[in-house]
């Protein structure tokens, strides 16, 4: 594609140049740069892409996207001069893959937590309803029935319509995806046109990132300020920060709750170990879905099913025969039926939320047995929060490792540790190495006791020093099951 046709949408500030060039390559990353790539500067959190522009032309870069120019500019390199070099990037990938946005409808799902579940719902039930469909998530990204590994739970622009093209040739209708608050502020969605968004809920998460909460409120809301008129926009009405998502959205408003307000009503009638029974917008239904977080993830896709145009009835039809996502209250069973429970719970909020699921659901003497860790080089504030809940709200804590990165485990569960009170700290153990946690968590587990492993969920792999070794705690579970 010529860069003028890359650039025709693209407030440009200047040009050094020319534009009528062949470019076969959008690419931020001066390591990656192929011949006649367009290679875009991105100022980033540990270094300026702009160090990196001659190196991208040394490799092939033949043009050059920026917030401002080298000191030298080398002939037969056109260099443009934008104010924001991600947004751009956002546009110019969406052009040079023919806004594959706009020939789709492009649904987007927001919040701390609930996102891939309700991703994952929407696309499971849309591909009953009869449509082709895309998923992009923190899972995994799909094409039908093909699987696509993901590596972020929202991707960068390029790669973003890269897999929506391949999803429209494929003659997908319905793309649904995670919008991350990373993604927001990182303008990988610039450009992208959707049809609607839904936001789940926000509480504390990823404040490494974005500082202070008042921050990360505003990237989740950044996403539906840039929805279209055309959209639909549904928020959770039951949480604090749902109305204030949409005040300056220019899509339609649309709201949900268990809390008989909003367009979207449901009520919890019942809720086992089994299912989730529930009348919603006057219609009862059962559900193989457990627990209250998942009853409001069934509402916002119930909701967003009826505005996208399906039938009530064929929603909840279907609805009531999905199962959960892999890693969202995912159950094994032993043989002497201890119960063993894997969630992908990595915020204090979601691990409450959990936990809180359990205890609902246990019945007489049922011990619950948590194994719980934090990540490394991420937001240290939920560290002693997440041991404080689990501690809270389970008969005993194995405090371990999950992801601990290039940080020290032992420093990880130090932070946990300082969540931990006196008197809880006698049914607490700490084991660093994650299997020998669930291990001892299964062999502390009487019959019919419940063990929650939380944190990873899906994931296949432990993190430690940039090394990722296959890790499965699913696996690891049925092992100790089984020995
Ligand atoms: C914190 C964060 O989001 N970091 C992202 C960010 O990295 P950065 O700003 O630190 O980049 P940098 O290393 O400073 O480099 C700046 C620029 O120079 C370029 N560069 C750098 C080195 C070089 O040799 N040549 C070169 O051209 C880089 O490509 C980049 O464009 O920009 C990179 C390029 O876009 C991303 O890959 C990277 O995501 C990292 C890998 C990541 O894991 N992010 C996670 C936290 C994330 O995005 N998570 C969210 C949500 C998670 C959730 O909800 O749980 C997600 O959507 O997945």
């Amino acid at each position: 594609m010529l860069l003028s046709e890359l650039l025709y949408t693209i407030p440009i500030k200047s040009v050094s140049g020319i534009t009528d060039i062949e470019i076969s390559k959008i690419e931020f990353d001066s390591r990656k740069i192929e011949l006649n790539t367009l290679f875009v500067a991105i100022p980033g959190t540990q270094v300026d892409g702009h160090n990196f522009i001659q190196k991208a032309i040394e490799s092939g870069a033949t043009a050059v996207l920026c917030e401002r120019f080298p000191e030298v500019l080398i002939d037969n390199i056109t260099y443009i001069l934008v104010e924001n070099s991600a947004k751009c990037m956002g546009i110019a990938a969406g052009n040079f893959y023919g806004n594959p946005s706009r020939n789709i409808t492009l649904v987007g799902v927001t919040g701390t937590n609930g996102k891939t579940s309700i991703a994952t719902l929407l696309f499971n039930l849309f591909r009953k309803l009869g449509y082709k469909c895309g998923l992009l998530s923190t899972v995994q990204n799909q094409v039908e029935d093909e699987v696509i590994p993901s590596t972020h739970t929202t991707p960068d622009s390029v790669k973003i319509n890269e897999l929506l093209s391949t999803m429209q040739q494929k003659g997908c209708i319905y793309v649904f995806m995670e919008v991350s608050s990373h993604a927001v502020e990182m303008q990988r969605i610039a450009g992208l046109t959707f049809a609607g968004g839904i936001f789940t809920n926000i509480t504390q998460d990823h404040l490494d990132f974005h500082l202070t909460f008042d921050n990360y409120i505003k990237a989740k809301k950044g996403f539906f300020d840039m929805l279209p008129k055309t959209a639909f926009a549904l928020t959770n009405a039951d949480d604090k920060n749902g109305k204030v998502m949409l005040q300056n959205t220019a899509a339609t408003k649309y709201s949900y709750s268990l809390k008989n307000i909003g367009n979207f009503k449901g009520k919890v009638m019942d809720c086992g170990l089994f299912g989730l029974q529930m009348d919603v917008n006057g219609q009862e239904v059962w559900f193989k879905l457990i627990g209250n977080f998942n009853a409001y993830n069934l509402l916002a896709v119930y909701g967003a099913a009826v505005l996208l145009g399906e039938n009530s009835e064929n929603i909840l039809t279907i609805l009531s025969e999905l199962k959960p996502p892999p890693g969202r209250f995912e159950q094994i069973l032993a043989a002497d039926r201890r119960v063993g429970i894997v969630d992908y719970a990595h915020t204090p909020d979601a691990l409450q939320n959990v936990l809180e699921t359990i205890k609902d659901l246990r019945e007489g003497n049922q011990k619950v047995i948590t194994v719980v860790g934090c990540g490394g080089n991420r937001d240290k504030g939920k560290r002693p929060l997440m041991a404080k809940i689990a501690c809270e709200l389970s008969d005993i804590v194995i405090l371990t490792s999950d992801n601990p990165r290039n940080e020290e485990p032992e420093d990880i569960l130090a932070d946990m540790q300082a969540g931990v009170s006196i008197t809880q700290k006698r049914k607490v153990f700490q084991i660093t190495d994650r299997r020998e946690a669930i291990k001892k968590a299964a062999e502390l587990a009487g019959s019919q006791d419940i063990i929650l492993v939380a944190g990873k969920g899906h994931e296949t792999y432990q993190d430690v020093k940039g090394v990722k070794s296959h890790f499965d705690d699913k696996e690891e579970l049925g092992l100790a099951f089984k020995a």
